[in-house]
């Protein structure tokens, strides 16, 4: 297994996530309709784990219980052993939206958490514009950023309060293929520099094969997981990575697609 470089010591230490025997569902048209069944997961501190899997099958609502927002019908999620009861700080989730408020600037959207927190704190929210290569444009609209530069508007959002767990739902999944490659590049100099910990629910296992540590596969109703493998490849991975080849088609074998996809 493949693990971040140590964190600076000023930081604050990568999460690391238990899931036990979580079953969840929804009331859907007035019928209980079971959605996770009994999946245990267990995620290191700095793992970059991505989950793939049908559409529909659960994985965003995976994220939500890892986040807090809603509690799981039974089983646990623990944060660093201690169980996990609402949203916190050292767990930010990031959407495939960047849902940046349009009556506020790419400074004011980035600086936004760290007001709510209580924290301002001018030079963090300096270096997170930064990070995300956003310098210069801390005064502009949501509105006159391009689609890459305000996910990144996000994505430094999401970093400014030197997050501990980032919990990425799909977050390049509106990007052209040209900013989606430079953004996954982005995401992972970030993650190598800063070692927090990621869960990241993609569609693409390319992407997931480029980035992650760890690809976990999942099928539906309800979800329940059908592999969980580690992808020892060195960094930087290339997409024409013989072993990463044969993992894809693994993969996507796992996930119920023909071999010769
Ligand atoms: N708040 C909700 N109320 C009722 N049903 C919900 C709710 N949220 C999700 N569901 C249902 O739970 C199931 C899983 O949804 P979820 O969004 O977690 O899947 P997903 O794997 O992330 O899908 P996709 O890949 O298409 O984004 C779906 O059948 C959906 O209809």
């Amino acid at each position: 297994m493949v693990i971040a470089p140590t964190a600076p010591a000023e930081r604050a230490a990568p999460l690391g996530i238990r899931l036990c025997g979580i079953h969840h569902g929804y009331r859907i048209g007035g019928v209980f309709t079971p959605v996770i069944g009994d999946v245990s997961l267990d995620i290191a501190p700095g793992e970059f784990v991505a989950l793939l899997g049908p559409s529909g099958c659960g994985k965003s609502t995976l994220l939500r219980l890892v986040a807090g927002l809603e509690p799981p019908h039974a089983g646990q999620v623990l944060a660093d052993g201690a169980p996990v009861t609402g949203p916190g700080p050292d767990r930010i989730v990031m959407f495939q939206d960047p849902t940046l408020y349009p009556w506020r600037t790419v400074r004011a959207n980035v600086a936004l958490s760290r007001d709510i927190a209580g924290r301002r704190d001018d030079a963090a929210v300096d270096a997170a514009i930064g990070m995300v290569g956003l310098k210069g444009f801390e005064r502009a609209w949501p509105h006159q950023l391009s689609g890459g530069m305000a996910q990144r508007a996000a994505l430094a959002r999401a970093l400014v309060n030197d997050p501990r767990l980032l919990i990425l739902d799909e977050p390049l999944g509106k990007l052209d293929s040209l900013t989606r490659l430079t953004m996954q590049t982005e995401l992972l100099r970030l993650w190598q520099k800063r070692g927090f910990t990621v869960i990241m629910v993609t569609h693409d296992v390319e992407e997931a094969l480029l980035l992650a540590t760890r690809v976990v596969t999942f099928r539906p109703r309800p979800a329940g997981v059908i592999s969980d493998m580690s992808i020892d490849l060195p960094y930087p991975r290339h997409r024409d990575n013989p072993r990463l080849l044969a993992l894809r088609r693994e993969i996507l074998v796992r996930l119920g697609h023909s071999e010769d996809w």
